[in-house]
């Protein structure tokens, strides 16, 4: 079996293919005319800092190939999850998944901007979730999914998204790297930086991601400020904290660093601010709690300096 990333990004191909025949990309470019200004992703985090005060992107999400389904309820089509979350799949969760509430409920307690699943088959998430969470708060929100081609990056800002993910192990997978359709003849590096300029066209951030020195290597010869580590291997779905920490050494100090993946305990952000991280993205540890944003707030208490 390949690792997920590689089967997720498979689906992704195929998904781009089916929804450029329904919908051409002139078309789309047509809608963003019509789509609602963009909202400062990067300005949002900034401003957080500089009033001393942790910056939280609170995540949507629905279910991930490692934890199976967090909230809702099982029976909602489309594809089922992979055969990897079987056995997380009879866990108590919330059973209520109402993206507009989540939304309202993170903005009201202190999210400095919200990160929306819109993978649809690993993930059950969905362009409608991002659409709805837009119109339930004035928060900036990144279109959390694995963006391979230009479509992806319209498509993004079509549906409101103000910031896209772009993930730098994605255009190492042989899904990328091996298929001449796909790439175009483009490295790694070079489709990096056209996403990035067309992302950047259209007034949205981009946020880079990372997990290991030569994907960082990478990520810095981007323009965005924004530098993800994800402390999650994709292949393995091993996560480690201190991921973060071996890379921030690395990253200067005009980029800000996003620790992402694996954080749930106010332990677990103060020994983050000991590294000088202040800028977090977290899905899971909210998605679990009755009230996600309260649960956001109960970490920012502790992050927060008078
Ligand atoms: O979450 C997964 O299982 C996963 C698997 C394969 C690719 C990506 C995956 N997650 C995407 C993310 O980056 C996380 O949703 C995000 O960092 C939040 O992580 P967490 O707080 O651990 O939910």
């Amino acid at each position: 079996m390949s690792a997920i990333l590689d089967r997720i990004l498979t689906v992704k191909k195929q998904e781009i293919t089916a929804a450029s025949q329904r919908k051409p990309l002139q078309a789309i470019q047509q809608e963003i005319t019509q789509t609602a200004p963009v909202r400062d992703f990067v300005q949002a985090i900034r401003d957080k800092i500089t009033q001393r005060k942790i910056a939280i992107i609170a995540e949507i999400k629905r279910a991930s190939p490692s934890k199976g389904l967090l909230r809702g309820t099982a029976t909602v089509p489309p594809a089922p999850l992979p055969e990897t979350t079987d056995s997380l799949r009879k866990t108590a969760i919330p059973a209520d998944f109402d993206p507009d509430k989540i939304a309202a409920s993170y903005a009201n307690h202190g999210a400095v901007c919200l990160s929306v699943l819109t993978d649809e088959q690993f993930f059950r998430g969905s362009a409608d979730f991002l659409q709805q969470a837009r119109a339930a708060c004035d928060l900036p929100i990144l279109r959390k999914d694995f963006i391979l081609d230009e479509y992806q990056v319209y498509e993004a800002r079509a549906m409101g998204a103000d910031c896209i993910l772009l993930i730098v192990a994605a255009f190492h997978s042989p899904v990328f790297t091996d298929d001449p359709i796909i790439n175009q003849g483009d490295s790694t590096l070079t489709r990096m930086k056209k996403l990035e300029s067309i992302a950047h066209d259209l007034g949205m951030a981009v946020l880079v991601e990372v997990h290991d020195k030569n994907e960082l290597d990478l990520a810095l010869q981007l323009k965005t400020p924004l530098i993800g580590i994800n402390n999650r291997n994709l292949r393995t779905f091993e996560t480690r904290l201190d991921i973060t920490w071996e890379l921030a050494r690395h990253i200067p100090a005009d980029r800000i660093i996003i620790t992402e993946s694996g954080i749930v305990s106010k332990n677990d952000i103060a020994t983050m601010q000991t590294h000088n991280i202040h800028t977090f993205l977290i899905g899971e540890t909210f998605m679990r709690a009755p009230d996600p944003g309260i649960a956001l707030s109960e970490l920012c208490a502790v992050g927060n300096q008078s």
